[in-house]
């Protein structure tokens, strides 16, 4: 697999994101769930950051917040110096489309797109040019430009995954939000989408990858732990920083 996957044609550098104070909260009929706690959060361009944390810690919360799926209750957040909090819905749209990638557990495939279908919709909603080059380019560099006119249940998990980052990369969008991208894999397939990720942030990309799982951890430049909505511990891997090949889980 190359390292430089999807950096063709725009520049892959990295994005920072600052969070202050941010706050969601949802209210179910006489009910309040603090989802997120007044969170303080700053990640520099080029990171591999881990967002760990047990279920219902506000993971998936931090992440859909930070790709504009979802708006705070409070606080602000600032991606590439933009404060999307205050942001009306052409720039959200814009923002969406051309500053972040999301690759999720289950994969999101359509299932009636083939592999390079898929990859070429990720490239055209971002406005990329020649978006079919480039599609059948970033699965090549993913390690499937065998399988370009597969169907995803021609495909296995981890393939499909690999698919999934492909549509990712190939909007060439600097901030890549990863949401257990590993859990539905075993762990040698898991080991290898992880590198895949790692080597997005060494080409250039802020990558942001959460996981319950402590062990996936240890590949972080940092790790943010979550609990309960707040974080608990942010800094480098405890242990010092582990090779993706040193991982087990
Ligand atoms: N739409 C919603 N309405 C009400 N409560 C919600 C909603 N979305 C999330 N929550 C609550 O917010 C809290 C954080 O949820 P979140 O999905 O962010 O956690 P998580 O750490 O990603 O969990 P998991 O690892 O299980 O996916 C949980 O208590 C959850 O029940």
């Amino acid at each position: 697999m190359n390292t430089a996957v999807g950096t063709a044609g725009r520049a892959a550098t990295g994005t920072r994101i600052d969070l202050d104070g941010v706050c969601r909260r949802y209210r179910v009929g006489q009910t309040t769930v603090t989802a997120l706690d007044d969170v303080d959060l700053h990640v520099d361009e080029n990171a591999f950051v881990v967002v760990l944390g047990p279920s219902g810690s506000g993971k998936t919360t931090l992440l859909n917040l930070m790709g504009a799926l979802d708006a705070p209750s409070a606080g602000r957040i600032r991606i590439a110096g933009q404060d999307i909090t205050a942001a009306g819905p052409r720039e959200l749209q814009r923002f969406r489309r051309r500053t972040v990638s999301f690759v999720f557990q289950s994969f999101n495939l359509f299932p009636g797109l083939t592999a390079l279908e898929n990859v070429q919709f990720g490239a055209d909603v971002a406005g990329r040019q020649d978006a079919g080059g480039l599609a059948a380019d970033t699965l090549g560099q993913v390690g499937l430009g065998d399988r370009v006119r597969h169907f995803p249940h021609e495909l296995s998990g981890g393939e499909q995954q690999r698919v999934a980052i492909a549509r990712a990369l190939a909007t060439g969008n600097p901030v890549l939000l990863a949401d257990e991208p590993t859990g539905e894999l075993d762990f040698r397939t898991g080991v290898q989408i992880l590198g895949l990720l790692r080597e997005q942030a060494q080409a250039g990309k802020t990558v942001l990858v959460v996981t319950h799982n402590r062990e996936i951890s240890r590949v972080a430049d940092r790790v943010v732990e979550l609990s309960s909505g707040r974080v608990v511990s942010d800094g480098p891997p405890s242990a010092g920083r582990a090779d993706v090949s040193e991982l087990r889980w």
